[in-house]
């Protein structure tokens, strides 16, 4: 019998608010963003940061302009300990940014926390307990006023301590943790009681972190349960309200943005949401989100893959090359239909502009990634990512119709293979079908000379031979065309024809492609030469080739 049976699961109850304003607000303003990738980010770690990756990671939420770091638990280890006084007396802290650190309410390690920050300029003593039923009934087996009472006394406690300490700017942040599992009103019983004990005012602020410890419910519940709690709540004018999200049912970020819909001030989270189990709120995706809507995230993500780097080398995890924003594949698209309209986007994207490009939610530029990433080749592909990259990459624009013609030559190529191509192969590809035929019929000189009609008179090497073709017409091509039905004694007609400069400046080579058709067969031709003539003739003589070499046509 299989042990997999949804009836032992419960659903989350709704929340009862009436009239409720969250989901007609939007986000014009960043939160007050807190790290805590060093505190609950470490945590979560199989080996716990060393103090040296810890100050790399510090450096790195520095420069990325976080005001707000929580640095630790001082009380749980030397190593918390020692990277919390490292930071304090090597004067690592700038002066806009506070750091925080989490404490349990209990004696011992209040007083080793407020010892780890001795001589700091300003501090945020963050203390929590556990309030949920879950937690209450069978983890502490106490009543509501017993864990009330392990709140106060660890205020107290706190506010004792720091008093002798008046040097340094203090700030509270109290945690109901498992918050989202914890009555509402009871939510709000206990903090006030802890708002009332700091005696917090408008000017003292006390931080109300409110966290999703785990994940119990769909994001809008989330937000209900903030927006519940802060019409409740006695002092909403002494209090800031501070979000933690965890990611159990892989939303944390979405309940982060709904929450502060309702009302909320100030998140908590992670560098890619490194935490406990599925991880904490990730701050670059919500960040991002902000960005990518027109709102100034206020933290500054440009250098993304340094902020991979770090991140990996501090927590020994792997980023996903999916994840959002910053992931490596994430401003890659195999698909055809996606490289279309991504190229043709592209193309009318001009700079300044409001960014409207189809697939891309963001211009990966910003984040220091380019174009180059965002179109790869496998058996997905179509001919608009192919085009796509013969022109960024090699300033090849090849017309509609060579698009397609050589599109079916890369998609048999992917199919043999198996596997993605890089863009070297593409290009290798390009010039095996179309410019090394071009080279086996080398014009070694021409002579156009014009008057009602145009005449020509061009010498072609192939091999040791030497090939003189003959032939008048209106223009050089048409001349061209003229000899060669004369040698191959078939019709030769173009049927389509491009031309366009290679490269900019003087030394700017021409580039054709033409489609021939010698009596019923069809031959695609396209040759680089430094002036537009030579080129429109080596690709007409590239398009007849083949015809040229089965007719035998290697006669001096
Ligand atoms: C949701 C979160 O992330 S909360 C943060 C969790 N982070 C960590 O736990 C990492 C750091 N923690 C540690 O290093 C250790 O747990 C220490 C040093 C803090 C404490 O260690 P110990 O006292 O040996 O063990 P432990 O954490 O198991 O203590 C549990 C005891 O503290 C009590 N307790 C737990 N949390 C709290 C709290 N917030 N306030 C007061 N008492 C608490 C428990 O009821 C339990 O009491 P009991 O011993 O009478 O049964
Ligand atoms: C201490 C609290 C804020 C916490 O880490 C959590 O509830 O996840």
């Amino acid at each position: 019998m299989s042990r997999f049976n949804h009836q032992k699961y419960r659903p989350f109850p709704a929340i009862q608010i009436e009239n409720r304003q969250w989901p007609d607000n939007t986000i014009t303003k960043a939160p007050q963003w807190c790290s805590v990738d060093l505190r609950d980010g470490n945590q979560a770690l199989i080996d716990p940061m060393t103090v040296e990756q810890k100050k790399r990671l510090f450096s790195l939420l520095v420069e990325l302009g976080f005001k707000e770091i929580e640095v630790g638990f001082p009380a749980a280890s030397q190593p918390d300990f020692d990277f919390v006084r490292a930071l304090i007396d090597n004067n690592m802290i700038p002066d806009d940014v506070t750091v925080q650190v989490l404490t349990q309410a209990r004696e011992h390690l209040i007083d080793r926390t407020i010892e780890a920050l001795q001589g700091v300029k300003k501090a945020i003593v963050h203390v929590y307990n556990s309030t949920s039923t879950v937690q209450r009934e069978q983890v502490f087996c106490m009543s509501r006023e017993e864990i009330v009472g392990i709140a106060i006394s660890g205020v107290k406690m706190i506010k004792e301590r720091v008093a002798q300490h008046p040097d340094t700017q203090w700030r509270l942040e109290y945690s109901p943790e498992s918050f989202t599992g914890t009555e509402l009103d009871f939510a709000v019983e206990i903090c006030d009681a802890v708002v009332a004990e700091w005696q917090a005012t408008p000017e003292n602020k006390v931080i109300l972190n409110l966290p999703a410890t785990v994940e119990m419910s769909t994001p809008n519940v989330f937000a209900d349960q903030i927006e519940w709690f802060c019409r409740n709540i006695a002092k909403r004018d002494s209090v800031e309200i501070s979000l933690h999200t965890h990611n159990d049912r892989g939303c944390a970020v979405a309940a982060a943005e709904l929450g502060v819909l309702a009302g909320a001030d100030r998140v908590e989270g992670t560098l890619m949401g490194n935490g406990e189990r599925t991880g904490n709120m990730d701050i670059i995706t919500m960040a991002m989100n902000l960005y990518s809507q027109g709102v100034n995230p206020e933290l500054n993500l440009a250098d993304a893959q340094k902020i991979v780097d770090v991140v990996e080398y501090c927590t020994n995890i792997p980023v996903n090359p999916r994840h959002p924003y910053i992931g490596e594949l994430v401003y890659t698209a195999f698909s055809g239909s996606h490289q279309d309209a991504i190229k043709k986007c592209l193309s009318r994207y001009q700079e300044g502009q409001a960014w409207d490009v189809a697939y891309l939610p963001i211009d990966p530029r910003d984040l220091g990634r380019s174009y180059e990433a965002v179109i790869r080749i496998n058996s997905q592909s179509g001919k608009g990512g192919v085009a796509y990259i013969l022109e960024s990459e090699y300033g090849l624009k090849l017309p509609r119709w060579l698009q397609i013609e050589f599109a079916g030559k890369v998609q048999k190529h992917t199919e043999q293979e198996a596997r993605e191509l890089k863009q070297t192969e593409i290009r290798e590809l390009f010039d095996q079908h179309y410019l090394n035929s071009a080279a086996q019929f080398e014009l070694v000189s021409y002579k156009l000379e014009r008057s009602d009609q145009d005449y020509l008179n061009a010498t072609v090497r192939c091999g040791d031979d030497v090939l003189t073709l003959q032939g008048e017409g209106n223009g050089a091509i048409h001349a061209l065309t003229q000899a060669l039905a004369e040698t191959l004694g078939e019709t030769v007609q173009v049927t389509e024809y491009s031309e366009h400069a290679l490269s900019a400046g003087s030394d700017a080579k021409a580039v054709t492609y033409v489609q021939v058709k010698f009596g019923e067969q069809i031959q695609s031709g396209v040759a680089i030469s430094e002036d537009t003539v030579a080129a429109n003739l080596n690709a007409v003589l590239a398009a007849a080739s083949t015809r040229l070499i089965s007719a035998g046509a290697t006669v001096a």
